[in-house]
């Protein structure tokens, strides 16, 4: 694994990114369109992170494949050593076999350094992201927790998924280094919370109007990012393409893949439309749930 860096926006950068990617619902466009998410003002934004909106629909963070006690924590902070939480933030529609693999390169990327990885989740976008054919987020949020049972280490976090609006990276990065900290469990100096994201999402955040400029230094600073890289995408151009990126290019780690692995969400929907078969695409449970419940069958 190696450290990189980034520079300035790229406008067209937005063209190079899948058809699907350009339809995020955020965008400045996006959110013109009655579909869209309304976008949350700054204020909303800080309560959020303060994780004070009683609006906000409690959920427990799953914290049963977690291995730290505090004790352990305790020690990590004697010996300087730091702990890592990986968020995956995504639709998962459906989950693959390589948004599990993304888990397993970055904790052997991380734990080469020097890092333990104490856990993983993965948390679905909320319905009001809007993406093109995203299933309701209840089948996503069953999907994933099918996708991660053979994981020691990856849960699934649904309360994105179960908020009444769409929530940002960033609030949900928030609301688990908040859980985990919560009550002294693990320390906050002893704690990294690492967003976990291909390169096609890195690339999304120099694209203006995705991703609030504020949020992505906040993101960069305060939190981490480790990038998998995807289908050949340069993550050091990317990020030396954007200030903001290149201003934290510590705290983003780039994770080259071993096998390199093209399989996508679109595929398989792709694959189940054309009646093919998804076997070794993704786990026999996510397969079996997706044929009971008859998805992906016809656009959504
Ligand atoms: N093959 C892959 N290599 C690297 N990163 C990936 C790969 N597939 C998905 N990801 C990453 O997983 C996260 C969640 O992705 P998402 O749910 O959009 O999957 P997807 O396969 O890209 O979906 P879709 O095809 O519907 O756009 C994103 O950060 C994305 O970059
Ligand atoms: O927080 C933001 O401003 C923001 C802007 C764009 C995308 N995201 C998140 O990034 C993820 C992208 O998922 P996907 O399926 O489009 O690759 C998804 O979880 C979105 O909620 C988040």
């Amino acid at each position: 694994m190696t450290l990189i860096v980034n520079d300035s926006i790229v406008e067209d950068i937005k063209n190079t990114l899948p058809k699907s990617r350009r339809k995020l619902a955020p965008t400045v466009s996006a959110l013109s369109t009655p579909t869209a998410p309304p976008p949350p003002s700054p204020r909303s934004d800080r309560i959020q992170h303060l994780g004070m909106d009683s609006n906000f629909v409690e959920v427990p963070l799953p914290m049963d494949k977690l291995s730290l006690s505090s004790h352990e924590s305790d020690i990590g902070c004697e010996r300087n050593q730091m702990f890592i939480v990986l968020l995956s933030a995504g639709s998962f529609n459906p989950p693959t076999y390589m948004h599990l693999r993304m888990f397993e390169l970055a904790k052997d990327a991380l734990e080469a350094q020097g890092y333990v990885v104490i856990g993983g989740y993965m948390s679905p976008a909320n319905d009001a992201y809007k993406k093109m054919d995203l299933l309701p987020a209840i089948h996503r949020v069953q999907l994933c927790e099918l996708a991660c049972r053979s994981s020691s280490f990856v849960m699934v976090d649904p309360w994105e998924a179960k908020q009444s609006s769409y929530q940002r990276t960033l609030t949900v990065l928030s609301r688990i280094q908040g859980s985990l900290c919560h009550g002294g469990s693990i320390k906050k100096e002893s704690l990294k919370v690492l967003l976990l994201c291909g390169s096609d999402l890195l690339e999304s955040f120099v694209i203006p109007g995705v991703w609030l400029v504020d949020q992505v230094s906040t993101i960069c600073r305060d939190f981490g990012i480790v990038c998998i890289r995807r289908e050949g995408k340069d993550i050091e151009n990317i990020i030396a393409s954007n200030e903001i990126l290149q201003q934290h290019k510590s705290n983003i780690f780039s994770v080259d893949e071993i096998v390199p692995n093209q399989i996508s969400s679109t595929k398989v929907r792709e694959c189940i439309r054309r009646g093919l078969s998804v076997k070794y695409l993704t786990p026999d449970e996510v397969i079996d749930y997706i044929k009971v419940h008859k998805l992906f069958i016809s656009d959504c």
